[in-house]
């Protein structure tokens, strides 16, 4: 079981996150939904390690949570565009081997290739491991992030706006592909989305972020519509 526990982040004098308690059990696809500026990355960012908290814990399973623990995708898909797709996934596995193999692709193991291949076939992109990244469209190279994200062994896997920047059909095939890794493969499965209507269709709970802190919590079919209102503005006196 993901769990976190009062995550409380700051920038400046702002706090932002204010005591956040989410969990995510292994199998579970969790949508965060919530406003622009609600705090969604910002709680991403921070259990993965990359924005120090004021106050909170991540744990997996009672333990804390190392960083070769999680994968995280992101809107902006970050692969080696002139590397072929079976070179960015096996880049997923270099948390765990020796510095070298970062300096040439050729260099990975039999055994790595081996696996991304694997990876890549999970995603329904084999017949393209050896296409450049850089030629493939949006939804296939965020499939080659999942495959990448995949081959790094997560216990958890995070997708911060994995489908902002795909069309429809894209966002589906996409969605759907996050939903049935965190239920084939039991990982628990974080992914802020935009849509709360892909939410529906693809998470098994919904969380609702507004201000910071966690307003909703529940099966799909939340009536989300208060987490978009505006907020109450105080009186200037
Ligand atoms: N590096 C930063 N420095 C200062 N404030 C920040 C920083 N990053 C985010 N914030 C502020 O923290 C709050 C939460 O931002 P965050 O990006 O987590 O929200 P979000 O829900 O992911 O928004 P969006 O849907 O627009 O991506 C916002 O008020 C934002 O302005």
């Amino acid at each position: 079981m993901l769990r976190m526990s009062g995550i409380t982040v700051s920038y400046g004098p702002r706090t932002v996150l204010h005591g956040v308690d989410v969990s995510a059990a292994p199998g579970e696809m969790v949508a965060v939904l919530g406003a622009n500026g609600s705090g969604k990355s910002t709680l991403l960012r921070a259990v993965i390690g990359l924005q120090p908290m004021t106050a909170g814990s991540v744990t997996l399973d009672n333990r804390p949570c190392g960083p070769l623990d999680i994968a995280m995708i992101f809107q902006h898909i970050h692969l080696v565009r002139r590397r072929t797709a079976l070179e960015n996934v096996c880049a997923g596995a270099l948390g765990r081997l020796s510095p070298r193999h970062s300096l040439h692709p050729a260099l990975f193991p039999h055994d790595v290739r081996e696996e991304a291949m694997a990876c890549l076939d999970r995603v329904g992109l084999a017949d393209r491991a050896h296409d450049r990244a850089g030629g493939l469209s949006g939804g296939q190279q965020q499939r080659v992030a999942v495959a990448r994200a995949l081959c790094q062994r997560p216990r958890v896997l995070l997708a911060d706006e994995p489908v902002s920047a795909l069309d429809p059909a894209a966002s589906e095939q996409v969605l759907g592909l996050l939903a049935d890794l965190a239920h084939r493969e039991k990982l628990p499965v974080l992914a802020v989305l935009h849509q709360p209507a892909l939410a529906d269709r693809h998470a098994d709970r919904i969380i609702g972020l507004r201000d910071g802190r966690v307003l909703l919590d529940g099966a799909p079919g939340l009536d989300v519509d208060t987490l978009y209102q505006p907020s109450a503005v105080e009186p200037v006196s």
